[in-house]
Order: structure tokens, then sequence, then C-alpha cells
């Protein structure tokens, strides 16, 4: 291994950004594609490698194929335990996930089960001695509309309080073109008040304008990708400002915009307009296995492109604990990564 590659990699991280079935791997898709030889899956239908690029709907058609081979109550605990260990080898210190409950239909399990079984393997990786912090936030998918967001905050109430803090959130994703947050409000709004944090995907297409006012409002805990806020992109100062005024961290994930071609390239990314501006900017993966990254080669693409030093990325990385939804862990991790710290710069 190169000696950037092992200081990226030995850097302890934070992942913020990650929703689990568009973080499942090669070697667990292997896996999977063993239980049901009968849905002809290849692993070209399920990642986009290298050089490739996709429109955001084609993104949106790989994870649904992920969500064809990840079925049942066994694969959902396998993909997560895996997940979550994959994470950990890549030296992330603290994890938050977030996933969509899916429809009893498609899974033979109630939405209750299937968050049920995230938090299985969340702790029995923990039982297993992985060295990782892990939290999840319930995600609510904008195209299943109004109705369902707001059972689904319901159920993340529930568990936020049955779960002894394990569960810390709402997220909010989906295919951007679809639906209106307007709708989502009232959810969205009653998930702020019960003491869910939210994170928002945001702005991550042009013309998302209005909605992102509506929704910076509320206001957000945090805000995914937010690609098309500033101006220059045809966002605008008066959103630029409402982050600004409430220090809403964003979570900023290279790879996935770049493959999903709403960043022309990595040198283009918004991460450097608000890395510059001293926001707090914290880079994340997205889906891991969908895009072919982890977060040690986001941290390396993001100095690459940008320049920045070893000690840079060091700040980054320790600054995303200040993002994080567990205030409780902050102060633990904080000395873990002083603890961390002699290692790394010895190289
Ligand atoms: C690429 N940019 C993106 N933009 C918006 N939503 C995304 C996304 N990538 C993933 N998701 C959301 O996460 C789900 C898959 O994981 P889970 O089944 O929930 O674990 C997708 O169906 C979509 O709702
Ligand atoms: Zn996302």
């Amino acid at each position: 291994m190169e000696e950037a590659d092992l200081f990226y990699r030995q850097l302890p991280k934070v992942e913020l950004h990650a929703h689990l079935n568009g973080s499942v791997s090669f070697s667990t898709i292997e896996k999977l594609v063993a239980r049901k030889p009968h849905l002809n899956i290849e692993h070209g239908m399920t990642a986009i490698r290298s050089g490739q690029r996709r429109t955001l709907d084609e993104c949106f058609q790989v994870l649904k194929v992920i969500h064809q081979l990840v079925d049942t109550e066994e694969d959902i605990l396998m993909v997560a335990k895996d997940v979550i260990r994959e994470f950990a080898a890549d030296g992330v210190k603290y994890l938050e996930l977030r996933s969509t409950p899916r429809k009893e239909k498609t899974t033979g399990m109630t939405k209750r089960r299937y968050v049920e079984t995230v938090i299985e393997a969340i702790r029995q990786c923990k039982n297993e001695g992985v060295d990782i912090e892990v939290r999840f936030l319930v995600a609510v998918d904008r195209r299943n509309g109004a109705e369902v967001a707001m059972e689904t905050v319901k159920l993340a109430e529930d568990f936020m309080l049955s779960t002894g803090g394990l569960v810390v959130g709402l997220d909010l994703s989906g295919d951007p073109t679809v639906g209106h947050g307007r709708d989502l409000l009232p959810a969205l709004q009653k998930a702020k008040n019960c003491g869910l944090k939210l994170s928002l995907h945001l702005s991550e297409v042009p013309s998302q304008a209005d909605e992102s006012e509506l929704l910076l409002n509320i206001p957000p805990d945090r805000i995914g990708h937010g690609t098309f806020l500033h101006p220059e992109v045809g966002g605008s100062q008066s959103l630029v400002d409402k982050v600004r005024k409430h220090n809403t961290p964003l979570e900023l994930c290279l790879t996935s915009n770049v493959k999903g071609q709403t960043v022309s390239s990595y040198s283009q990314h918004h991460f450097l307009y608000w890395y510059q501006m001293g926001h707090p900017s914290v880079i994340c993966t997205d889906d891991k296995g969908v895009f072919c990254t982890d977060l040690s080669q986001e941290y390396q693409l993001a100095a690459s492109t940008f320049n920045l030093s070893q000690e840079d990325m060091w700040t980054l990385s320790q600054k995303a604990i200040d993002c994080t939804f567990a205030p409780d862990l902050q102060q633990q991790l904080h000395q873990k990564w002083l603890e961390l710290r002699p290692t790394l710069f010895q190289l």
C-alpha cells in the first residue's frame, strides 16, 4: 500500500451519509447472488465502476436491482453486518447508517421488523467487538408521499425511545425529481418536534430552490449534498445565508455526485465553495457499493483534487465529530482521535 493510501486508511473517520442498500460491497453481492441465482443478476448491474458515469435516474435503477437481491430478514441482517464491518475495516470509528423500511409485500416483513433487523445487526457487531460506534437514521423515501412519511416518522420515534439511543434521526432521500418537499413538511416538522435529528437531501438536482427554501426553514440538522444551493449553480444567496445562519453541516459525497453526473468533475465539486468559507463540511460516501468507493478513498480524492495536506484532512475528519447526531459520544470520539494522532503522523 502506498504511504498516502495507508494514511487515509488509518486516519480515524466519521461517516454520516451512508444508505444501507447502496453500501453493499462486491463480496456481499456475490453471496446474495449465490442465494438467488434465478434472478440472473450480474455484478455489472449493481455497481458503477471507475470511469463510468450514469444519470441519477440510472443510479436509482441500480439501487432497485440491489433491492431485489436484499429482500429477506436474513439478507438484511447479513448486509447490515457486512457493511458495518467494512466501514470499521476502513478506519471509520463512528457510522450513521440510514435505510428505508420497505413495503411488507416486497420483503415479507413489516417495516418494524426491518428496523429491528438493522438494530440487531448493530448490536451483534458491538457484541463481536467490531471497533466502531453505529447509530441509525430511519429513511423516508420521498417517492412514497406524505402518508407513508408520517407513518415512518412514528416508527422512528418509537425506535428512538425503545433502542436506548441507537435510532437518532430521520433521513429524507429518494429520487429528487419525484414529489415536492412541501407535502412532507408536516411529517418532517413532527419528527423534529419529537426530538429526532433531521438530515435532508437538499438541492441534489437543479431547480429545487423553492423546495430547499421551504425545508431550510424547519431547519434541518444536516444537509445531504446541497449541490445546487449556491448562486453560481442556480441556487441563491438567500439559500446560502439560511444554511450559514444555522451553521447546518453539509454531507458531501464527491464520487457519488460525479458518477451520478450532477457535478461535471471532481474539481468542480461544491466541496470547495463550502470548505473555503469555513463552513462545516463532512466528506461521506453516500453509496459505497454502487459507486465503488470507500471513505478513505473519498478523503484522498478531496485532498488530491483540492491540494489539501494530511494535516488539513486530519482536521476535517476531527471536525466531523461535532456534526454527529450522538452528542453523548463526541467527547469519547475526540479522545480517540487524540490517542490515534501520534501513530498517524509518524508514518
Ligand atoms: C445517489 N443519490 C441518492 N439520492 C437520493 N436518495 C438516494 C441516493 N442514493 C440512495 N438513495 C436512497 O437510498 C435508498 C437505498 O438504500 P436503502 O434501501 O434505503 O438502504 C434508495 O432507494 C434511495 O431512496
Ligand atoms: Zn444520499
